[in-house]
């Protein structure tokens, strides 16, 4: 029976270099993992990053994770918590199922990487993109619950940046039932402007340049 224990959150030295240290035991056979896996910086929050409290709207209104236009979306909300972190939620209704009346695994990671993504883009303000997701699945979480993610910034090492969630299941303190782990790299404009949809990118763009949006990420300073 897998088991992961997280034994250990430590500040090492004058850099601040922040890991976790945990011990996976598969059969009994145990192995231990560093998070992150490279010696990192503390990540640096943004001047003009949303303050604590602050609730977040949408980066981009037909967003899976948090597009208010999209219907078959997530609809995930998110709002500003203490130092590096972002506390989001997410319902699971029905649309969501992979078993009869449970959370598809797959859905649950794509709002783990919505939580995550708005840690990364919210406080560092910097345009960055999923490079490596890793989900852990401790409990099975119902149709109808509310999954409270609390998502943190633990370090950055150039353009990669090292991100971690938990998931608890029917209130901010209830038990854990996802933990994720992921690295974005920072990526320049272009990645978007090069791949991405030119009448979805100006949309976004306009978007942003409504008086009533100033908080919004400056896409195109
Ligand atoms: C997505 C919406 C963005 C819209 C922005 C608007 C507003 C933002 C405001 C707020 C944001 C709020 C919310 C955001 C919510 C959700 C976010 C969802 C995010 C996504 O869902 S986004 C879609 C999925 N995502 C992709 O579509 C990426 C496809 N991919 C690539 O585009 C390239 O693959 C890329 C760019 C990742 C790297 O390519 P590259 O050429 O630029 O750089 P390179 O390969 O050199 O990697 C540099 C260093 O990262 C290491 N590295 C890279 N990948 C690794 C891996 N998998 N494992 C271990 N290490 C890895 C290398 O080893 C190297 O490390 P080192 O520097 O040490 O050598």
């Amino acid at each position: 029976m897998p088991h992961v224990l997280l034994i250990a959150r430590r500040a090492v030295g004058h850099l601040g270099y922040v890991s976790a240290v945990r011990v996976v035991s598969v059969d009994g056979v145990h192995s231990v993992q560093q998070w992150p896996p490279v010696e990192t910086q503390p990540p640096q929050v943004h001047p003009k990053a949303p303050e604590q409290g602050a609730e977040l709207t949408s980066h981009y209104s037909e967003c899976f994770g948090c597009g208010e236009d999209q219907p078959g979306g997530l609809h995930m909300s998110s709002t500003i918590g203490a130092g590096h972190v972002v506390h989001s939620s997410f319902t699971v209704s029905a649309e969501h199922q992979g078993a009869p009346g449970l959370a598809h695994g797959g859905l649950l990671s794509c709002a783990f990487d919505e939580a995550l993504g708005t840690v990364v883009g919210q406080l560092l303000r910097k345009p960055a993109v999923t490079g490596k997701l890793e989900t852990d699945f401790r409990r099975p979480v119902p149709v109808g619950s509310t999954l409270h993610i609390t998502a943190e910034l633990d370090g950055t090492a150039g353009r990669k940046v090292y991100a971690s969630a938990r998931g608890h299941l029917g209130a901010p303190d209830g038990p854990v039932a996802v933990e994720a782990r992921a690295l974005f790299v920072v990526v320049d404009l272009e990645h978007f402007t090069e791949h991405g949809d030119q009448d979805a990118l100006k949309k976004l763009r306009d978007s942003a340049r409504e008086p009533e949006r100033t908080d919004r990420w400056d896409i195109n300073p």
